[in-house]
């Protein structure tokens, strides 16, 4: 079931169920449930250190949580490695922006879907048709079109602005073709110009070719204004859920985290 809005719950994509996650003796992520759907553009909020970053590692497969379940379209994937989720089409951008800057801009974005290919046909590169080729092409201009910077295809990432290179790492991943992307912190360095621009994008990106987005993002407006519901968490606890605007009228959201936050 596509998403329609409201409490996304049981609406399908990658629903993450109990979840908890430890450092040693530090529980990092404790008990949290969030379901992201196809067409859906959710929030993962709170403070720093609430846990955002983890919940993503165990939901791609970079960390193994020790409870709960994480599961894609109906498929238990909690102890899949992260190349066999990726090939079921969970995508993901980092924090730390990781662009080559030996390569093009369109060479960056190619490889996300070079990357996927690569991985479900390792000799791939020693015998790549003509038709995964023009299929890399494809989804590569597609992707640039998407993010709106075609005119930037020839230059290399260090020449960029941050803006700029922010939507290039957003381009390689819609190249990937996932189905649900994770973007952690993808606005983070935009100017205000730039990151309405860049939750019109997201917006586009969702109605355009049906993805669904999980997002980590500490900018309020942005998330305010682009997102379909929210997941509140803190020191590692799930706090609130909601709509935008009912985490805005959240006391408990507010005492923890809003009030620090141009809400
Ligand atoms: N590799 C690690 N080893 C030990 N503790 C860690 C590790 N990574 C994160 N932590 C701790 O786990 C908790 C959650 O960190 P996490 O990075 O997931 O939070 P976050 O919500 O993404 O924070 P931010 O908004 O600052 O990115 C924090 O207390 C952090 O110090």
């Amino acid at each position: 079931m596509d998403y329609q809005g409201g409490n996304p719950a049981g609406a399908g994509g990658l629903v993450v169920d109990k979840l908890v996650v430890k450092y040693g003796g530090h529980t990092a992520v404790n008990q949290i449930s969030l379901t992201a759907p196809p067409r859906g553009l959710i929030g993962l909020i709170g403070p720093n250190g609430a846990g955002k970053t983890t919940t993503f590692n165990a939901c791609t497969g970079l960390l193994r949580p020790t409870g709960g379940r994480v599961s894609f379209f109906g498929d238990e994937i909690t102890d899949e490695a992260p190349h066999q989720r990726a090939q079921r089409g969970i995508g993901r951008t980092f924090q730390r922006m990781e662009l080559f800057d030996s390569l093009s801009v369109r060479e960056n974005v190619a490889l996300g879907r070079e990357g996927g290919m690569a991985g479900s046909r390792p000799l791939r590169h020693l015998r790549s048709s003509r038709s995964d080729a023009a299929k890399v092409r494809e989804a590569a201009e597609s992707a640039l079109a998407q993010c709106g910077i075609e005119a930037l295809a020839d230059r290399r990432p260090a020449d960029l602005s941050t803006g700029q290179r922010r939507l290039v790492e957003l381009a390689r991943c819609i190249a990937g073709g996932f189905r649900i992307m994770l973007l952690d912190e993808p606005s983070s360095g935009l100017d205000k110009a730039e990151t309405v621009v860049f939750g019109q994008i997201l917006r586009s990106l969702i109605a355009d070719r049906g993805v669904g987005i999980l997002l980590v993002e500490h900018d309020m407006a942005l998330v305010m204004s682009v997102c379909d519901y929210l997941y509140v968490m803190d020191f590692g606890q799930p706090i609130f859920d909601g709509t935008p605007a009912e985490v805005r009228e959240s006391e408990i959201v507010r005492a923890a985290y809003l009030g620090s936050e141009a809400a």
